[in-house]
């Protein structure tokens, strides 16, 4: 499913932040850093082909071109209070950020527990531009996984380091590492995906891994879904700034939303589901299960813990409907150590849990129905 360039590029809704025990840290730990917020955008190609660097990013804090929706309140010197939708009470297209309440008991896990949110923007201090170089040692590896494109790549990097900052989303102890702990890890993954595969990447934070997908493989089609709007007004303007605006497209919401659809936008569902550092294999695949076509795949980039993340999940996967487990390495030979993902095909698809019909009796009547009552 190929994003209509002429249609709403990006679609949104309300959110927060999930579950993330230390076996859920992405491949590299990482310092507390990534977050996000806001909004909806419609949008001419940004000037130059798809995938043209755009000449500099703007180290001031973007507008949000295009809106179709109200800011939200949370700014970037406000302490990041965004919560997720209460489950199934809100349109994950047009939601408004501030009617999104933390729910008791929610999936979502504070996001104290986030490896890579600040939650907090990061007022002004930016990164020295040395911090966002690609390093020496790493320049082959960033060779071999973005070809090309490696242009585009660094151009993230640098929104990264300075917007990502300043909003927030990425902590600025993070800026030195970003190539070696997030761009190279993610790009590794694409090997794992299929030439021309359509993509959706749950929970994508600041748009790993699947914004970093969508630069180095340029055949893909990305659909970046993240319920945070700040999360979200960062990566539709990343999308904007990138010249991406052909292949991806960000939806605002939960994954389940997604799966579902709204009244306004379809269900979605892709051959290949990424996530990165969002939540345990079982809750991954509930999550993500369901926006897989039949025969296609959850690909989830995973740490150290992912064998043993395999055994404990392995029979609710196939409870979902998901195949056994398979652990791979990505960029052997390439990235040191290698990424690790899990990856689980659909092969069954499972519905929702029907209610029980009720009962009738042998004349074809209710139990208890008002025939009987009479
Ligand atoms: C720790 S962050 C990881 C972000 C990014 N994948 C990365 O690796 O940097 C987890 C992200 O998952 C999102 N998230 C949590 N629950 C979600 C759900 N049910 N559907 C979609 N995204 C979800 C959060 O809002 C958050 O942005």
């Amino acid at each position: 499913m190929r994003p209509d360039p002429t249609v709403d590029p990006i679609f949104s809704a309300g959110g927060d932040a999930a579950a993330l025990p230390p076996s859920e840290l992405p491949p590299t730990p990482v310092d507390p850093t990534f977050s996000g917020e806001a909004e909806d955008a419609v949008g001419p190609e940004p000037a130059g082909a798809p995938g043209a660097v755009p000449p500099a990013f703007s180290t001031e804090p973007v507008p949000l071109a295009f809106s179709t929706e109200p800011e939200s309140p949370v700014g970037p010197d406000e302490p990041a209070t965004e919560g997720p939708a209460p489950a199934g009470s809100v349109d994950p297209v047009f939601a408004e950020p501030d009617t999104l309440a933390d729910p008791a008991g929610s999936s979502f896990v504070d996001s104290a527990d986030l490896p890579v949110d600040t939650g907090t923007p990061v007022p002004a201090e930016r990164p020295a531009p040395a911090d966002v170089t690609l390093p020496p040692e790493l320049a082959e590896a960033a060779r071999v996984l973005f070809g090309d494109r490696l242009e585009l790549a660094a151009a993230y990097a640098e929104l990264l380091a300075t917007e990502g900052v300043v909003r927030g989303l990425i902590g600025p102890r993070e800026t030195p590492r970003l190539w070696e702990r997030h761009l190279l890890n993610c790009a590794a993954m694409a090997e794992r995906i299929p030439e021309g595969a359509s993509v959706i990447d749950v929970g994508s934070g600041a748009g790993l891994p699947g914004l970093v997908l969508a630069i180095a493989r340029p055949d893909l089609t990305v659909t970046l879904v993240e319920p945070l709007a700040r999360r979200t007004a960062f990566l539709i303007e990343a999308v904007e700034q990138l010249g991406l605006t052909r292949m991806v497209r960000v939806f605002r919401g939960r994954a389940e939303e997604a799966a579902v659809g709204t009244r306004d936008k379809p269900a979605l569902s892709a051959d290949v589901v990424t996530a990165r550092a969002v939540a345990a294999l079982d809750k991954l695949a509930a999550w993500c299960l369901p926006l897989t076509v039949g025969g296609g795949r959850l690909i989830a980039l995973k740490g150290a813990s992912a064998a043993e993340e395999i055994a404990e999940h392995g029979a609710a996967v196939a409870r979902l409907g998901g195949g056994e487990p398979e652990l791979h390495r990505c960029g052997v030979d390439v990235i040191d150590p290698p990424a690790t993902v899990i990856e689980v095909v659909r092969e069954r698809v499972i519905g929702p849990a029907r209610k029980k019909a009720p009962k009738r009796s042998r004349g074809g009547r209710r139990r208890g129905g008002r025939d009987r009552e009479r």
